[in-house]
């Protein structure tokens, strides 16, 4: 049986490295993400978020500590495996719906790609289930241009939850969303949540920490709470 922990990490330190100076940007950090939960991460601009986030989402490498994804410490895996762990396992958003998604792909087509790249095969009904979750089987054939930003971001998270990975890193997924759209956008997280993903957003908007199971407090390359 699985753990309810999707993800830990234990003492982790991040710096980077400048001409001669190093700049801390984790120190120290300790934190548990249950399957099944949505986190907020919130804290002051250089507080260390996105650098957290680019960590859980495998893409860079603590220098020291432990980050535990399904068990297994992905600070001591080959870069090879790394990317493996990311393709199968992990789920990432960026803030800008553009980024997200690829002009010339619909909804439906941009569900069956990233099954395809979590190496699913028969994917047909789990496409289908994970239109009617996040609201769109009316927008199935619709390309992104043709989509509202709410709509374009519920999209980016069926495409990288689809699957699902054990966990779904959304770097300010709001940012760039009116108030009217922020609300589906966050129902979609809450909805992924309930399938047993640990969804985990870095955020500054108070609307979406609201509606979090947890909320990370970082200050100083820390976990304050
Ligand atoms: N590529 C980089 N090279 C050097 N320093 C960096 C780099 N990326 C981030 N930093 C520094 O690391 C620290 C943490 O930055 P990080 O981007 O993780 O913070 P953040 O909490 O995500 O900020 P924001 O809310 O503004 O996105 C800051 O002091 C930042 O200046």
């Amino acid at each position: 049986m699985k753990s309810p922990e999707a993800v830990t990490c234990r003492g982790v330190e991040r710096a980077y490295h400048l001409d001669a100076t190093d700049v801390p940007a984790l120190r120290g950090v300790d934190l548990v993400l249950e399957r099944g939960s949505f986190t907020a991460l919130v804290g002051p601009s250089g507080s260390g978020k996105s650098t957290l986030l680019r960590l859980l989402a495998c893409v860079d490498r603590a220098d020291n500590g432990e980050v535990l994804i399904d068990g297994t410490d992905v600070t001591r895996l080959s870069r090879g495996r790394r990317v493996k762990m990311r393709r199968k396992r992990i789920g990432y958003m960026f803030q800008s719906p553009a980024d997200n998604l690829l002009e010339y792909l619909t909804v439906r087509q941009h569900l069956e790609l990233g099954a395809r790249l979590r190496g699913l095969r028969g994917y047909k009904g789990e496409v289908t289930a994970m239109l009617e979750r996040l609201g769109l089987p009316d927008r199935a054939d619709h390309l992104p241009h043709q989509l509202s930003g709410g709509e374009q971001q519920r999209t980016a998270i069926g495409f990288a939850a689809i699957g699902p990975p054990a966990v779904l890193v959304a770097d300010e997924p709001t940012g760039q969303l009116d108030h009217g759209t922020v609300d589906s956008v966050l129902a979609a997280f809450a909805v992924l949540a309930e399938t047993g993903v640990a969804v985990v957003a870095a955020t500054h908007d108070p609307a979406v920490a609201s509606r979090a199971d947890q909320v990370i407090q970082m200050r100083d390359g820390q976990v304050v709470t």
